[in-house]
């Protein structure tokens, strides 16, 4: 579902990303780790067209991102071809990016109104829904600052789910929680793997990627080093650098 080859991405004279080559199935979660500027967040920004890339192909469901392809040559897309694109690609950050000015429920409905043409009627309606699915109904009417830092990763998460994007990508959801609330965004990232969705979500979290992973990828100096389930890349890794790399996090 998610195919990337030759990634490449420099920020001045600092190459970050080397030629990332990553293939992501569909449905269930792939955790990324690896060293901090290992270009874990500059990936996540290029898949959603956050940052333009200097070479290689990303690929969502069959589309190129940010091109069309005609005669053999790769063409630019334009602002709103790409703002199509980037609707089908949700994406939830660290501190949840919330308005703190909007209810839960108007957190919701204005993207899907704005980009996606919803009616408001249809908006709220699909809102409720993904409440639901994170298990936050009956707090529509409240402000994100009255509820936990878990409850507000949950509406960042039922917000991405409101666009019904064909991706999911997470940059570190649980960096900003208190350990005891890590396992409801745990759970509903499982109920969302289970219910068929794909899910990038960038960690540095060990515990998190073991428990949450059907596949690790460990990133390390902008080259993607070694995949697989978390069982065997976490326990029996093939490579040095990802044997270094957890005795360093252990
Ligand atoms: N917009 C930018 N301009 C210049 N340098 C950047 C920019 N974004 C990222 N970088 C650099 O790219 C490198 C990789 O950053 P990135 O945030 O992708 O790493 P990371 O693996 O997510 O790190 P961490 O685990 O610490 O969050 C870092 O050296 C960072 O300083």
């Amino acid at each position: 579902m998610l195919e990337i080859t030759g990634l490449r991405k420099s920020f001045g004279s600092a190459q970050v990303l080397r030629g990332v080559d990553l293939s992501v199935r569909r449905g269930g979660v792939t955790c990324v780790i690896g060293p901090s500027g290992s270009g874990k967040s500059t990936l996540l920004r290029c898949i959603n067209h956050l940052e333009k890339v200097d070479a290689g192909r990303i690929e969502v469901d069959g589309e190129l991102i940010g091109y069309r392809e005609s005669g053999g040559r790769l063409h630019e897309l334009g602002d709103r071809a790409i703002a199509r694109q980037r609707a089908q690609i949700g994406m939830v950050f660290q501190n949840f990016n919330l308005f703190g000015h909007l209810t839960v429920l108007q957190n919701l409905v204005e993207a899907p109104i704005g980009v996606l043409g919803l009616s408001r009627a249809d908006a709220v309606e699909r809102a409720r829904e993904k409440l639901r699915r994170v298990g936050l109904e009956g707090r529509e009417d409240a402000y994100p600052r009255q509820l936990s830092g878990g409850q507000q990763q949950r509406i960042a998460i039922a917000r991405a789910l409101a666009m019904e994007p064909k991706l999911l990508l997470f940059d570190e959801p649980t960096s900003a929680l208190d350990p005891e609330l890590v396992g409801e965004v745990l759970a509903v990232l499982r109920d969302l793997a289970e219910a068929g969705h794909t899910m990038v979500v960038v960690t540095h979290e060990i515990g998190f990627a073991r428990e949450a992973a059907d596949d690790v990828v460990l990133l390390d100096r902008g080259e993607v080093v070694e995949s697989g389930p978390p069982g065997r890349l976490l326990d029996r890794p093939s490579e040095a650098r990802t044997r270094e790399f957890l005795q360093h996090v252990r």
